[in-house]
């Protein structure tokens, strides 16, 4: 059954290493990660197949995407992000600082860390419980139109207010909107947006590369955040963000429409460690 299993396995995402791959599980509000130590560039990082099988929830560990974890000759680490389709991507907010807990894990930092990422130079900290606060990058261009507002946060993001957040087909709607005219053939996240406060707001996001709604987005509650601030809709700065996985925070300092000091505060946990046959 097992032989049977790992050819069909092979048809269809057509790979045969022969080595076992240790790899660390992770989750940060309910997106997940697959975490690499590739400090000895042993991973075949243009393998597309490979990272897509491993991100599949039948056929490999399962994931929302992989993270390798590189040496760096100036700061602790190197970040490098892949989408579920196996596709290398832009920024990931959330995988961003479950890759801080990674390196605790590894001890490759204490409780502060440098890195480098797609998007550039990277602060965080990290503490007992494991809450990661994550500096993400300045942003000083918003585009406000009457229904949605765009922004990059690292990633790109479409941010759209919703009467009903429970209601939307985030999967159907989302995809629309990614492969609509708007965003051409680089597509873009979109997130799902209600107020409950002044200075809360629940998110839904439907991610670019995953091609579904996953529970969290990081990159996608730091657009939103800084989006409802731009909109008026709150006048804190410091915005709370209710996904389906959890609760995240983000931070920031704005000045004539520019902000800085951006910081996406939430748990990020290890959930298990493991081998597979690639
Ligand atoms: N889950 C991420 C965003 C990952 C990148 C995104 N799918 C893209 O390709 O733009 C996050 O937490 O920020």
């Amino acid at each position: 059954m097992f032989n049977i299993l790992l050819i069909i396995r092979t048809f269809v995402f057509e790979f045969t290493l022969n080595m076992k791959l240790t790899f660390y599980k992770y989750q940060g509000t309910g997106n997940d990660f697959i975490m690499i130590d590739n400090r000895t560039l042993f991973f075949p990082k243009n393998d597309t197949k490979l990272v897509a099988f491993l991100c599949n929830r039948k056929f490999g560990i399962g994931a929302d995407g992989l993270i390798l974890l590189e040496n760096h000759e100036k700061y602790d680490f190197k970040m490098v992000y892949y989408n579920s389709d196996g596709n290398e991507s832009s920024m990931c907010g959330n995988g961003g600082r479950s890759l801080v807990a990674f390196a605790k894990q590894l001890e490759v930092i204490n409780n502060e860390a440098e890195f480098e990422a797609i998007d550039g130079y990277h602060y965080a900290s990290i503490d007992e419980n494991n809450i990661v606060s994550l500096q993400m990058i300045d942003v000083d261009s918003i585009k406000i139109e009457p229904n949605y507002t765009f922004l990059n946060t690292g990633s790109p993001h479409h941010i759209q207010l919703v009467d009903d957040l429970k209601k939307v087909n985030v999967k159907d709607e989302g995809a629309k909107i990614r492969y609509s005219e708007l965003y051409g053939n680089a597509g873009s996240n979109i997130n799902f947006v209600s107020q409950v406060t002044n200075d809360t707001f629940s998110v839904r996001t439907y991610e670019r590369g995953v091609e579904d709604e996953t529970l969290s987005c990081g990159t996608g509650v730091t657009a939103v955040a800084l989006a409802m601030y731009a909109n008026h809709k709150t006048d804190s700065n410091k915005v709370k963000l209710n996904v389906e996985g959890g609760e995240l925070a983000v931070s920031f300092n704005e000045k004539n429409g520019s902000f800085s000091d951006v910081f996406l505060i939430g748990p990020a946990k290890f959930v298990f460690r493991g081998e597979i046959e690639i």
